[in-house]
């Protein structure tokens, strides 16, 4: 399994958002051993497949962020069928239930040691209280995010997928064990796009995340290496 990263440089994982391959492969060229883990997300994998993770696995361990959400037989059999290509990290929704989420452990550990890490997304970085609210739940996402996170840990999961807004919070209440892993992160100064709850590299690391993502500040950059070796330089030892 990934080991849990205890360098600055560790901890930059690279969103290859892009339905081409041959520019994903380009792009991580580009950034050279900056990012230390490549974040295959849904736009590459539904666009070109599992050769995506084939040709990704072979340069940097993956995250693999397909965000599973099925019944559990479903989703056993999603994480037996992507074992044997060797992503690091897989994504499961957290609102799809402690057995769905068993259900997945159960089929990774048939993978023995190079299992990948199980990551459980809470509340999407691109919601707030408000959109919360208009899907049905009550309360902000802070309250959501530490329920979703006790019943997803408890199910099986190694870590979570949440924003950096609850990291302090989730330390607090979970300890230093579950690995914490951090989208909607915008240096100073840049576009927020469609991320609702952002926070700097720095803010994330500092809260206590072991791994923050990064896309668009870093895809969109005139020079995506600078940016990407820019983000960890500034990152707290
Ligand atoms: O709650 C979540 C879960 C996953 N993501 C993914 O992270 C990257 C973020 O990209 P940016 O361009 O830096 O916004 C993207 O691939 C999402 O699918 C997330 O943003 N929030």
């Amino acid at each position: 399994m990934l080991a849990r990263p205890q360098a600055p440089g560790g901890r930059l994982i690279a969103a290859l958002d892009t339905p081409r391959l041959d520019e994903a492969l380009s792009l991580a060229d580009r950034m050279g051993g900056a990012p230390a883990v490549l974040k295959l997300g849904l736009e590459l994998f539904c666009a070109e497949g599992p050769a995506a993770l084939d040709a990704l696995t072979a340069r940097a361990p993956v995250f693999l962020d397909v965000k599973l959400h099925d019944i559990p037989n479903t989703v056993a059999g999603a994480i037996r069928a992507l074992c044997p290509r060797g992503p690091a990290m897989v994504t499961l929704h957290a609102g799809g239930g402690p057995a769905m989420i068993a259900a997945a452990r159960e089929a990774a550990e048939r993978a023995g040691a190079t299992r990948p890490i199980l990551l459980a997304v809470t509340v999407l970085t691109s919601m707030d209280a408000a959109t919360l609210h208009e899907v049905g739940v009550a309360g902000g996402p802070s309250q959501q995010v530490l329920r979703l996170a006790r019943m997803a840990l408890a199910a099986g999961a190694d870590g979570l997928v949440c924003s950096a807004r609850e990291v302090a919070m989730l330390r607090d209440a979970l300890g230093e064990d579950p690995l914490l892993v951090v989208p909607g992160i915008r240096p100073a100064g840049s576009d927020p796009g469609d991320q609702a709850r952002v926070a700097t590299p720095e803010e994330a690391v500092a809260a206590g995340a072991d791994w923050i993502v990064v896309g668009r500040p870093i895809t969109a950059a005139a020079d995506p290496g600078a940016a990407a070796r820019a983000i960890v330089a500034a990152l707290p030892r």
